[in-house]
């Protein structure tokens, strides 16, 4: 059971990509921007090869795959064609998630519970090739609970709702619906990761919660960097981190 306060910053790098779609040009370069992260402490880089590919090419992957320092978590819907990828590239994690063409960003959580056989199934064929899958869930025992049963040694938890809540009261019930998941989800022997929506002004509180592995944070950091750049932009979000994981 996870329970020290070390706690990892994962560092998504999917919106630089994003800003290079958008005029289909060779910059900014998502591999750059994942090398200056780990200069500035990124514990890992975390990209999600969307069916759609609107941000993150295979091209992109498969560079990390020989220049990174650090590890690679490959963030990916249950598809044949993204099986048949992870198999080729070996990362060193894997995130299953939901996916639909239509979202803005990955809205909830993967239906684990819903979706037994299916999950089982992907991640014995995915932890074959000796990555360590999580599931990225709600934080929901339902779905916690499910995600034991179905072999992963890890869970992502959904910040979103989180990120999203606007009233104080609103605030502290998904920070404690987190919280709550994050203790269900250690007593279940998962190492528990959170993310999706954090930012500088709300990843605090979440850092504080005791027990969790790592926070993926990508979206806020790609912003700031505009402003200040990619490293500076990682290094405030890890000492903030730090610092509201601290006993
Ligand atoms: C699963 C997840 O949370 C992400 O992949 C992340 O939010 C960035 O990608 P999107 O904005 O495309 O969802
Ligand atoms: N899995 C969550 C993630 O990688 C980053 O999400 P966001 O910070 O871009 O919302």
């Amino acid at each position: 059971m996870t329970t020290s306060n070390r706690i990892l910053l994962g560092v998504n790098i999917d919106h630089v990509a994003t800003l290079r779609q958008a005029r289909g040009t060779r910059y900014p370069d998502p591999v750059k921007a994942a090398l200056d992260a780990e200069e500035a402490g990124a514990d890992g880089i975390t990209v999600h090869l969307r069916e759609d590919r609107r941000h993150i090419q295979e091209r992109d992957v498969l560079l990390l795959k020989d220049v990174l320092q650090t590890r690679m978590n490959f963030e990916m819907g249950v598809t044949e064609e993204m099986m048949a990828f992870a198999e080729r590239i070996r990362p060193a994690h894997i995130c299953l998630v939901p996916e639909t063409r239509q979202e803005l960003t990955t809205e909830g959580g993967l239906d684990v519970a819903g979706q037994e056989e299916r999950i089982k199934a992907a991640v014995e064929r995915l932890s074959k090739i000796g990555s360590e899958v999580s599931l990225f869930i709600d934080a929901d025992e339902r779905q916690i609970a499910a995600s034991k049963r179905v072999g992963a040694p890890a869970i992502e938890l959904h910040t979103g709702r989180y990120a999203d809540a606007e009233t104080p009261t609103e605030v502290a019930e998904e920070l404690k619906r987190v919280a709550d998941g994050v203790a269900f989800g250690l007593a279940q022997g998962l190492i528990v990761n959170a993310g999706h929506g954090l930012h500088y002004h709300n990843v605090e509180a979440v850092a504080a919660i005791k027990g969790i592995n790592e926070l993926n944070i990508g979206h806020a950091l790609v912003a700031h960097a505009l402003f200040v750049g990619f490293k500076s932009a990682v290094a405030e979000m890890k000492a903030l981190i730090l610092a509201a994981a601290k006993p």
